[in-house]
């Protein structure tokens, strides 16, 4: 059977879409990490699927999986991508489009310029909603890595965040430094590592170490982690721009309790089918 997909991306994270709404496939890590390969597969760090709500109220329910093919809660750029797919196949004629995904629901905004919104909800800060081994819940917490000891903030937006302040981003050893924090004992279900250098009250640049996908050219959910965390220092006030490798994504947070506005592009690579 040949299984239609979309290449796409958002700002250089890029993704193979699938509707399981009209068709249907048996998923298993092994297929994923397949597809994922960058040589002998199609290539990408994520894989989106795109499935039917289990809930009433929502349009549809949103799967994503790491290209080393765990399944994972949330992704930020992929969101941008859903909304886009659902449109463009004709899934849905809905300008706001709301969605279940295992971290939340998150709702997504298609605006008149063709840049998509999504209200990611919350950001979550206890140890328990991380997952992070603590005793209380701070700021800032000191992690051990190899011989250093880094200040990390960490933050859940439906997946696990840690969040470093940096001088140099670019200079930044986060090839060696991201697979340890990622893999931290104290993060029980690993971590996204992101590493941020603040520009100014409304700008920092960041990169981002994801879990399961290695550093990546943007992460939307990093993007809303690391100005969450910028904010609640006292460094960052909203809006703010992250400059990722990829390209620049604008955050809105107004404070605790409240949810973090996104807004970037998204982006049609092309059209493939694959046997499966
Ligand atoms: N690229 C994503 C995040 C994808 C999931 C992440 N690697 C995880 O394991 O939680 C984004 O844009 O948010």
């Amino acid at each position: 059977m040949l299984l239609r997909f979309t290449k796409m991306h958002g700002l250089g994270n890029d993704f193979m879409v699938i509707d399981l709404v009209t068709q249907h496939a048996q998923l298993s890590a092994k297929l994923i990490r397949q597809w994922s390969d960058r040589h002998t597969g199609i290539g990408f760090d994520q894989l989106l699927v795109v499935e039917p709500p289990g809930n009433p109220d929502m349009d549809f329910r949103y799967r994503i999986f790491n290209a080393d093919g765990g399944e994972v809660e949330q992704c930020g750029n992929g969101a941008r991508c859903f909304a886009r797919f659902v449109q463009d196949k004709r899934l849905t004629a809905k300008s706001e489009i709301h969605v279940e995904t295992a971290g939340g629901p998150i709702i997504l905004n298609v605006n008149a310029d063709g840049q998509i919104t999504v209200d990611m909800g919350a950001p979550r800060f206890s140890p328990a909603q991380i997952p992070f081994q603590a005793d209380t819940e701070a700021l800032t917490y000191t992690l051990e890595v190899g011989e250093q000891q880094l200040q990390i903030s960490t933050v859940s937006m439906g997946n696990p965040h840690s969040v470093t302040l940096v001088d140099d981003l670019d200079s930044f050893p986060v090839a060696s430094l991201g697979p340890l924090i990622e893999k931290h004992p104290r993060f029980d279900q690993g971590v996204n590592a992101g590493f941020m250098q603040l520009i100014d009250r409304h700008h920092a640049r960041l990169r981002v170490y994801e879990r399961g996908a290695g550093e990546t050219l943007a992460c939307g959910t990093g993007a809303c982690a690391a100005a969450v965390a910028g904010i609640r220092l006292g460094h960052l006030v909203s809006p703010v721009s992250i400059q990722l490798p990829g390209g620049s994504l604008h955050i809105e947070w107004a404070g605790p309790g409240q949810p973090v506005m996104m807004t970037g592009p998204a982006t049609r690579v092309y059209e493939g089918q694959i046997r499966v």
